[in-house]
């Protein structure tokens, strides 16, 4: 392969999303190439180079692969505990970075990593938040942009996964799972999370044990607004992801089905995704593909690390009321102005 010209990446992480990422930027994305891998599996990295080629080196220590020859950005696929650490280091080397959601389990570390981006003194991180970049979420923004159904008044979203895997915890639900309606729900509104309450059904019998799913989360937001959630990781029947905008003039909803819908004997209806990966197959290309094309110009563009400091202080109002069962404000810093204009903003 000719790596002339083009953008080498160091993807951290070679699990389900690395390996993911891999396979896109070597086969979909035109101006860039993964240049090297590290992944604490060594089995794993040197599987997932393998499917590269000879341009790409495989490590087991993110800093090595950071530093191979040709890396010019860093994409970081890890769990989200080694993130903070992992972006510290990048923009110690001045790489510009898209690392997967979330920027860091809690407040207090995005704090830390919002602090060496300013002192670095230009932005450098993109969060991998890719439901702002899947065709439906997008025409739902541009929608309420418009301002043609009027103010918005309300979301009712529904964030359903066919099964959760053997490690998920009840924090998880929130911390994992409603961490993208936290983001996406600031960016249709354009306005900030003030307070969390959860509701808690009686678990479902297909929960695994100890497991809390489903629950119900409210968010209440700066423009007085309300986001309502029902989060339940083990419905058993697909990925279902939707999103309801109740507004002062109309209402208008997406995720309801992708693609074809079918007649037949009694039936009427369309398939459902098994996961994430193919519900957002397309949003994830396109973040992938606009993350490289800002980057190859010198841009850094879609959700900041702001952005992500701000779902991860949400998370953790979420977890607090959660664990009380109490409305749980949102704490927050004010916005730095190095983080102006908020990227929540629509720019396409
Ligand atoms: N945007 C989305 O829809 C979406 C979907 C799934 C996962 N994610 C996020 O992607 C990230 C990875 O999730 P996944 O599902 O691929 O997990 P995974 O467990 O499949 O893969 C993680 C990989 O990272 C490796 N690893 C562990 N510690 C490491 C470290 N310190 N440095 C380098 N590699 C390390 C593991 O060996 C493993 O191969 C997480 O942040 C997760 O929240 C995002
Ligand atoms: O890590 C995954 C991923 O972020 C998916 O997009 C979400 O739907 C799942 O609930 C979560 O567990």
């Amino acid at each position: 392969m000719n790596t002339e010209n083009s953008l080498g990446v160091a993807v951290l992480g070679t699990g389900r999303m690395g390996a993911d990422h891999v396979r896109r930027i070597e086969r979909l994305i035109s101006g860039a190439h993964v240049a090297a891998v590290a992944d604490v599996d060594e089995v794993r990295a040197k599987e997932v180079a393998g499917t590269v080629g000879p341009h790409c080196a495989a490590h087991t220590d993110p800093a090595a692969a950071m530093d191979a020859p040709g890396v010019g950005a860093v994409l970081i696929a890890s769990p989200g505990a080694a993130h903070e650490e992992q972006l510290l280091a990048a923009l110690e080397r001045d790489l510009p970075v898209l690392c997967e959601k979330p920027l860091t389990p809690d407040p207090q570390g995005a704090l830390r990593v919002m602090a060496a981006e300013e002192a670095l003194g230009h932005r450098r991180i993109q969060v991998g938040f890719m439901r702002r970049f899947d065709r439906e979420y997008r025409e739902l923004k541009g929608l309420l942009a418009s301002g043609a159904h009027g103010r918005p008044l309300m979301l009712h979203c529904r964030h359903r996964n066919t099964v959760s895997h053997p490690l998920f915890t009840t924090e998880m639900l929130i911390n994992d799972s409603v961490v993208h309606e936290m983001d996406a729900a600031r960016w249709l509104l354009e306005q900030e999370l003030t307070a969390v309450t959860v509701l808690r059904p009686t678990p479902s019998a297909a929960a695994p044990e100890g497991l809390g799913d489903p629950q119900l989360i409210i968010f209440e937001t700066s423009g007085g607004a309300l986001v309502d959630v029902e989060i339940f990781v083990n419905c058993g029947f697909g990925y279902q992801v939707q999103a309801e905008a109740v507004c002062e003039h109309g209402t208008a909803r997406i995720g309801d089905a992708h693609g074809l819908l079918a007649n037949t004997a009694g039936r009427w209806g369309g398939e459902i995704a098994d996961d994430f990966t193919g519900r957002f197959a397309d949003a994830y290309d396109h973040q992938v593909r606009e993350w490289v094309d800002a980057t190859r110009a010198g841009r850094v563009t879609g959700p900041s690390a702001w952005d992500g400091y701000a779902a991860a202080a949400g998370c953790a109002a979420g977890v607090a009321a959660q664990r009380s069962g109490q409305r749980t404000e949102v704490e927050m810093i004010e916005r730095p102005a190095f983080y102006s204009p908020v990227s929540y903003v629509r720019t396409n």
